[in-house]
Order: structure tokens, then C-alpha cells, then sequence
């Protein structure tokens, strides 16, 4: 595959953007290093490089593009959007739709607030979380990722935890000290941790579907456990669907799963591509946020009409029947023919799979937690991208990151794709 030009564009990046590029994630140091692909165009599952390659995307920009790359009816509501004006720093009706629709979806959420990222939505559920209970502390899940804000980079998964850097350099010591990090699906370790710090927390932040180790589901009870335990020691949870909220379902993970969470905070998805973030949740704890009570949060571009209204397509594509069910057939497709090819080749993985979203580990260990994830042979997970990369196929460069299937994939993109990996394995068996 010739990838002079993306190497070219790389070469020049490196000197005007720091790594070359605007998000640590996307740099292919866990995956041998080099020029990270030079994307010129998206349409539908396939992405076009600036070297003229075509590639099945499984990346989806890191979860956003559920609906496939440049979807009619995201575009139109772009379109309709930007003659209209971008930006108008006031209300719209829009924005009045678009939380009742989040809301309707969500049954936890009473009032909602828009963000402009997950990490900003996340970073306000804290504060809300503290200015609520009056208390400092917060606990979080070893290798969980809750965006780049200051307290939530400690033990963070997902690029942090690719690139070596879980606690992150900058990160004042008297913050990371208020965190307390326990073992996923550990409800022993959960439950001596709140014994001791209960009544210090100010919330529990939880992604409850993880996708930022690999796709981990709660074991069952687990949730259970956290929520009963936040309950006795009057802690909020706070549950991080950044990556769940409309992926599994029209909702949030909180639904499927049976819990009601204080706070929720979302992303990816509900914008249809464009930057946003929200939190919501019940009425009392809502309350706090400015200009109603004296917890403050703002933001120049919140709310803006373009992601609102992308917003609002995404979601009107996503709420047709049949969607989610597609989405789990050819996520079973392309489960089954991964598992299929290491077993021909006798390749050792663990596939992980909700839904669409899935991961494959290089592990005979079943992944519920992260030990497990960061024990997975990273050199294999390198030596499969790469092969995986040259015959077309786009997945993020980290053994951590989930693929998503779309409503664009077709069963012919999963043959495909399965017979590339079938080829990798092959190699990889050499
Ligand atoms: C669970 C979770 N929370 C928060 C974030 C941060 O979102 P953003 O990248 O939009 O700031 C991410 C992803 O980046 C995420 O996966
Ligand atoms: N896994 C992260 C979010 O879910 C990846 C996004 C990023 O770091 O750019």
C-alpha cells in the first residue's frame, strides 16, 4: 500500500502540531510508530486516505459516527443549520427539542445542561456532584477514561493508558489525592474502599458498559453493589455514557442495565459529529448548576445550533426500528468470523462484543477488568493493526480502543473484513 503522501503530511505535521497530531489517541506510537494515516474523505463505512487508499472504517472517529460518515440526514440538518447562522449565544428552540428528546430517551434525567465535549460534561458532573453533598473526594474505576480534566487522569484507560501515561504529568498531587481508584467488577474491593471512604465521597463516577479498556461489560451484581453502597454512605453516582448513551440501544446503558444513576453525562453520539457534550439528571441535584444555584458552569459555543441540530438528525436516524438489532447482527457476524479465523489459526483472543461495539483482545484470560486488558499482548495487537491496515481495514491504533460497527457497514463490508483478519492471522501464525 503506498503511503508516501500521508508520511509527507505526517513530516510536516510533526513540525506545527505537537505529535502530529490534535489528539494523543491517534498517534500509532502503541502500534510501531510512524505516520498515522492521513484521512482526505468519509463516506458511509469507508474512509479515503490523502494516497488515494480505501479503507472500512471500525474507528467512527472513536464512537461518534454511529450513523456512518456524512449520513443525508446529518448533512441536510448541517446544511439548514449553517444558513441559518452558526452561532447566537442565546436560546433556541432547538436546544428546548433536543433536551426533551434526551430526556424522553433518558428516563433518569430531569433537566439537562449542554457541553461543548464529554470531558466538559463529565468535569461539571463533579462539581455538581460536590457542590450537592458538600464533599471533596471522588472515586473512579481503574482504566476507565472520563475525558482530560485534571481529577479524571488518574489510572485513566483509553489514550492515556496506550500512550503510558495513566496518571498523568501536571496533575497536581493534592487532586489526585482525591481520588480513590478500585479494580471494575471488583465489588470486594469497592466495598472496603467505601467502608473507608464513604462518607467522604462526593460521587462514583462509573462508566457502566466500559469502552475504554476494550468493551467490559458490569458482571452481574456489580452495579448493584456500587449503587447500594453510594446509597448507604449518601454518595451521588454518576454514571460516564460518553460512549454508551445510544450505542446499545435508543437510550442510555443506565436503562438497559435497570439502574437510575444522580447524573449522566453524554457525548459522541448525541452530536452526530459535531463537538458536544451534556449532563443531566435528577431535579434536586440539577438544581446546584448557575444560574440557578451557586455550582458554575458555561460555555461560549454550548448548546450552538449546529450540533443541536446534528444532534437532533442522529438521533431521529437512530430511533427507527430496526437499527440496533441490525447493529447486533453484524456485530455477531463479524464476533463470529474473528473467532472463527483464530481458531483456524490458532491465534489465542478474548472478543469482547456489545451490540456493534466490540474488542479483541491477544489474551486466553476472559477481560472483565483492566489488569486484564493491560496484560493482553500489545506487540500482537500492533502486528494485527498493521496487517489489518494494509489490506483496508481502519481500526484505532490502541489495544484498548473499541471498533464500531454502523448503519452503514453491510454484510459484504463484514465479509471482507473477516477475510482480512483471517489473512492477518494467518500471518501472524507464520
Ligand atoms: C467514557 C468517556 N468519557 C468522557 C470522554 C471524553 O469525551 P471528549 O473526548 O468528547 O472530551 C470520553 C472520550 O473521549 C469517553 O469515552
Ligand atoms: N477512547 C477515547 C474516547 O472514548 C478516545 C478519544 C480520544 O482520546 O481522542
Amino acid at each position: 500500500m503506498n503511503r508516501t503522501q500521508s508520511e509527507k503530511l505526517h513530516n510536516e505535521a510533526v513540525t506545527h502540531i505537537v505529535g502530529g497530531v490534535n489528539s494523543p489517541s491517534r498517534s500509532y506510537k502503541a502500534v510501531g510508530g510512524g505516520a498515522p494515516t492521513v484521512m482526505a474523505k468519509a463516506q458511509g463505512a469507508y474512509f479515503y486516505d490523502v494516497d488515494g487508499n480505501k479503507y472500512i472504517d471500525y474507528l467512527a472517529a472513536y464512537g461518534p459516527i454511529i450513523t456512518g460518515h456524512a449520513h443525508p440526514h446529518i448533512t441536510q440538518a448541517l446544511t439548514t443549520a449553517a444558513q441559518n447562522g452558526l452561532l447566537y449565544g442565546t436560546p433556541t428552540e432547538h436546544e428546548i427539542k433536543f433536551a426533551k428528546m434526551l430526556k424522553e430517551a433518558i428516563p433518569s434525567m430531569d433537566k439537562v445542561r449542554f457541553t461543548n465535549s464529554g470531558t466538559e460534561a463529565v468535569m461539571t458532573t463533579i462539581r455538581v456532584a460536590r457542590a450537592y453533598t458538600g464533599r471533596i473526594k471522588m472515586l473512579k474505576f481503574a482504566g476507565c477514561y472520563h475525558g482530560h480534566s485534571d481529577l479524571v487522569l488518574v489510572a485513566a484507560g483509553s489514550g492515556p493508558a496506550t500512550l503510558g501515561t495513566p496518571d498523568s504529568a501536571g496533575v497536581p498531587k493534592s487532586i489526585a489525592e482525591e481520588v480513590i481508584t478500585v479494580p471494575f467488577n471488583d465489588p470486594e474491593r469497592f466495598i472496603e474502599a467505601m467502608d473507608k471512604w464513604g462518607d467522604e465521597l462526593a460521587g462514583i463516577l462509573v462508566e457502566p458498559i466500559v469502552g475504554n479498556f476494550g468493551m467490559v461489560e458490569p458482571n452481574p451484581g456489580f452495579l448493584e453493589v456500587v449503587h447500594t453502597h453510594a446509597k448507604k454512605h449518601g454518595t451521588l453516582v454518576i454514571y460516564d455514557e460518553v460512549i454508551t448513551a445510544f450505542r446499545f440501544h435508543y437510550g442510555a446503558a443506565s436503562t438497559l442495565l435497570g439502574f437510575e444513576p444522580d447524573l449522566t453525562a453524554l457525548g459522541k453520539i448525541i452530536g452526530g459529529g459535531l463537538p458536544i457534550g451534556a449532563y443531566g439528571g435528577k431535579k434536586e441535584v440539577m438544581e446546584q448548576v448557575a444560574p440557578n444555584g451557586p455550582a458554575y458552569q458555561a460555555g461560549t459555543m454550548a448548546g450552538n445550533p449546529a450540533s443541536i441540530q446534528t444532534g437532533i438528525a442522529c438521533l431521529e436516524v437512530l430511533r427507527a426500528p430496526g437499527v440496533y438489532e441490525e447493529l447486533d447482527r453484524l456485530g455477531k457476524l463479524l464476533e463470529d468470523g474473528i473467532l472463527a479465523a483464530a481458531k483456524q489459526h490458532q491465534i489465542t483472543i478474548t472478543v469482547n462484543r456489545i451490540r456493534g461495539a466490540l474488542s479483541i483482545y491477544f489474551t486466553d484470560e476472559k477481560v472483565e477488568n483492566y489488569e486484564q486488558a493491560e496484560a493482553s499482548d500489545g506487540e500482537q495487537f500492533a502486528h494485527f493493526f498493521r496487517l489489518m491496515l494494509e489490506q483496508g481495514i481502519n481500526l484505532a491504533p490502541s489495544k484498548y480502543e473499541a471498533w464500531f460497527v454502523t448503519t452503514a457497514h453491510t454484510e459484504q463490508d463484514i465479509e471482507e473484513t473477516v477475510k482480512a483478519v483471517n489473512h492477518a492471522f494467518e500471518k501472524m501464525a507464520q
